[in-house]
């Protein structure tokens, strides 16, 4: 098993980046679409709640979802190769803190989707411009941590 992992490590990584690729665009985006729904509401515009949702729910269950269990699987299967991930050193401690608080901002999108679908959202659009952020300094510290090996 492990020669079979050590055999396809570089497949194995590759489809983890395609997979990383496929999450991270839709964490982006879902955020960007809740402030904008966020905002018609408070205008006093609703008619187009029903594409938002829509958008929000094809965007979470086709996409984000799949992917963020894909991710999951190959990055798991990296860790289990033999001589890729020396736990003395840091990086892979700061990487895997930052992907437990990415697959929680994930959880945390969800639950705001399941609010929007059942009309019970409360937060306004600045709020999810600024939860926009969080990806972006965790999507930081993953990189620097794979790339760089501090
Ligand atoms: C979900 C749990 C994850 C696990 C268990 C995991 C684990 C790993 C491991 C062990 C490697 C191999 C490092 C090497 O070959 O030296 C790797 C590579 C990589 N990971 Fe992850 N990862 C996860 C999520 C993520 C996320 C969320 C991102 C980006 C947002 C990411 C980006 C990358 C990149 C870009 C590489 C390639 C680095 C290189 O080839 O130098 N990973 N991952």
């Amino acid at each position: 098993m492990l020669d079979l992992l050590s055999e396809y490590y570089l497949v194995i990584k590759a489809l983890h980046v395609v997979s990383v690729i496929a999450w991270m665009a839709g964490i982006f985006y879902l955020p960007r679409l809740m402030v904008y729904h966020a905002e018609q509401v408070a205008n006093g515009l609703p008619q187009a709640e029903d594409l938002f949702r829509t958008m929000e729910r094809r965007l979470l269950r086709a996409i984000m979802n799949p992917a963020m269990i894909s991710t999951w699987v190959f990055g798991l299967l990296l860790v289990l190769t033999p001589g890729v991930v020396d736990w003395s050193d840091a990086w892979p401690w700061a990487k895997a803190a930052a992907v437990l608080a990415m697959t929680w901002f994930h959880m945390w999108l969800a639950a705001r989707r399941r609010e929007f679908a059942e009309g019970r959202n409360t937060r306004t659009g600045r709020t999810y411009r600024m939860m926009n952020e969080v990806p972006t300094l965790l999507l930081l510290v993953i990189v620097f941590a794979v790339i760089v090996k501090f």
